[in-house]
């Protein structure tokens, strides 16, 4: 990039605090959540909400848990206040919810927020200006002292219409563009604030210090934070609220750390929608708790249906890679993970520890309301493991584990030839013709256990047998004698057809998925060269699939030395 536009701009100071506490804290219960969906996050949408869909989105807030939603900014527009009345009217708000709204400090406005709230149980009114050093200059051209005396004016217009109303109010002040206003004045402005409303520990004033722009990293949020609740006078009669943006990716981090550093209660919205890059997102934060065994106290176990009503509501996209809702982030498609996942999965079901431990899954997938069934999913990049685990959990096929790198190679040809994801249903197709329908060569018409005695230790068991068996279109009858069905029919197709092949490992289970009553056999030879060869046969008698899957062996490899 062009040096000389690195000089447009200039680091952000660090904060002088070297006894900073923050870094030793853990986070061990959840923050009073507020939701700033309806307000923040409409006021961000290339097509706001209508009245339809603030209401659709206010009753899904309330199913998650929110017992505080910033509800809107009633005297912005009327389509705002509408909504304010449209709850209150219509009886909407649940007891224990209460609505949240924005105002400036400006005199039409607060009046006009407070009429929107008539008839409300109970309020939180939010009152913010703006107190960065930048807006300060350019935006109110005013210093220090009318920045204060603007909020302060606000403040006692809120203390008055409050002692008016039969509406419970409680108070929230920000002094908006906290990131980019000194320390020392964001606090003067708030203890200024606080003079006014005369909070008390049993009626706390919220303090909401918001990073209206993220401009540092997230540590530095975090120093500000705890100077600032080390600095207030009056700790004890406030809540300090957090208000991230994500204007540098950073504001889950942001706010962690500032939870961390003494802050109650985090302002945020459904998958950071909000002003530019975002507001934090307050399922991530959430479900970063839960998976620290922390209760989130918000229900996100039905990720999806949050998903379709926020999708319906804004307008607005998921991405396919959101932490815990993206719809691929469930999924594996590389080798390694594919194998290590299938791995966990399979330890999982042998702990009795309780314990989630499957590697590159954070979250069992269950816990949001997702199923196993996309975790693995099959490309190019795919593994024996992945291919493995699919045949396995979709369709009750556990192919042995020597069998899995020949069926992975046969699957990477087709994925390369088909340039795109294959579906479960194209892996099972695939091993049906390589394994299952692959009679081509040899092919079974008929199989007939003539005589079978076998004692306890099999010493002297036997079993004669008669097939007939297809080969290249001409029906031929063998017959032979053997320690069990399968040794003689080896015996039979080894001197009645001149094949010569070595028997070499045997595994056989019940399908239990689909078709209850059949059995799966998988058989690997070794043929004149040595080399190996696998095959699998399906069959509701399991002597049958045996049979089937000796066959599919040879036929698989008679193929590939026709092929030579
Ligand atoms: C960081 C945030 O998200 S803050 C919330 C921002 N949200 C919104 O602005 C959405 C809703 N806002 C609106 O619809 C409009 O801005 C309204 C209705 C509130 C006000 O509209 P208008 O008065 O017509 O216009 P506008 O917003 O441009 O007013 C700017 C004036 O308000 C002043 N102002 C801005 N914020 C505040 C404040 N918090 N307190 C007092 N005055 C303020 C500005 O200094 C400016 O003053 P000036 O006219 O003397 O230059
Ligand atoms: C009004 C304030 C809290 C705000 O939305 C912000 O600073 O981003």
């Amino acid at each position: 990039m062009d040096q000389e536009k690195l000089k447009k701009y200039r680091p952000y100071p660090p904060v002088r605090l070297t006894d900073r506490t923050w870094p030793d804290q853990v986070i061990t219960s959840a923050p009073i959540w507020c939701s700033v969906d309806l307000r923040d996050g409409n006021q961000a949408l290339i097509q706001p909400m209508n009245l339809e869909e603030k209401l659709e989105m206010f009753q899904l807030l309330v199913q998650i848990g929110f017992k505080e939603i910033e509800v809107g900014f009633p005297s912005a527009s009327q389509i705002e206040y509408d909504f304010l009345r449209l709850l209150i009217d219509g009886n909407h708000i649940p007891d224990g919810v209460v609505p949240q709204v924005l105002t400036q400090a400006r005199e039409q406005l607060i009046k006009k927020t407070f009429a929107s709230l008539k008839g409300a149980r109970e309020a939180i009114v939010h009152l913010y200006n703006s107190t960065s050093t930048l807006q300060r200059d350019v935006v109110f051209k005013m210093n220090r002292k009318e920045i204060i005396e603007l909020g302060v004016a606000g403040a006692r217009l809120i203390r008055e219409q409050a002692e008016r109303t039969e509406t419970r109010i409680r108070y929230e002040y920000s002094p908006e563009s906290f990131t980019g206003t000194e320390l020392d004045f964001a606090l003067e402005i708030c203890e200024a604030i606080m003079d006014v409303w005369e909070p008390t520990p049993a009626n706390p004033v919220i303090i909401n210090l918001p990073a209206t722009v993220e401009l540092s990293t997230p540590n530095i949020y975090a120093d500000q934070i705890e100077w600032f609740c080390r600095h207030m006078k009056n700790r004890d009669c406030a809540l300090i609220s957090l208000h991230a943006h994500n204007d540098r990716g950073e504001a889950v981090a942001a706010t962690e750390l500032a939870l961390m550093a003494g802050a109650d209660r985090v302002e945020g919205t459904l998958f950071g929608n909000g002003e530019r890059t975002g507001n934090v997102d307050i399922v991530t934060l959430a479900l970063n708790l839960f998976t620290q065994g922390v209760a989130p106290r918000l229900d996100f176990s039905r990720i999806n249906k949050v998903i379709n009503t926020y999708e319906r509501c804004t307008k607005m996209k998921v991405h396919p890679r959101h932490p815990y809702a993206g719809e691929l982030v469930y999924t594996a498609f590389s080798g390694s993970h594919q194998d290590a996942i299938n791995k966990g999965m399979t330890a999982l079901e042998l702990t009795e520890s309780g314990l989630w431990e499957v590697p590159y899954l954070p979250i069992d997938p269950q816990d949001v309301g997702r199923t196993y069934e996309s975790i693995i999913r099959i490309n190019s990049q795919s593994g024996k493991g992945g291919v493995a685990y699919i045949m396995d959990h979709e369709f009750g096929f556990k192919l042995p584990k020597d069998m899995r790198p020949g069926f992975g190679r046969v699957i990477q040809e087709v994925s390369d030839a088909y340039g795109d994801e294959l579906t479960a249903e194209m892996v099972f197709h695939t091993f049906e013709k390589e394994y299952l329908l692959n009679s081509n060569g040899y092919h079974l018409k008929s199989f007939n256990v003539l005589k079978r005695h076998f004692d306890r230790d099999e010493e002297s068991s036997i079993a004669e047998i008669e097939a007939m068996v297809v080969v290249k279109g001409e029906e031929k009858v063998i017959r032979a004698a053997g320690n069990g069905p399968l040794d003689a029919f080896c015996t039979a197709l080894r001197e009645g057809l001149g094949l010569r092949f070595v028997l070499h490992s045997y595994h056989e289970h019940a399908l239990t998925r689909g078709s209850s009553s059949k059995a799966v056999s998988y058989i690997e030879i070794l043929d004149q060269d040595d080399e190996s060869w696998w095959g699998a046969g399906v069959d509701t008698d399991i002597i049958v699939a045996s049979i089937k899957s000796l066959l599919s062996a040879l036929n698989r490899s008679a193929a590939k030395n026709k092929k030579e």
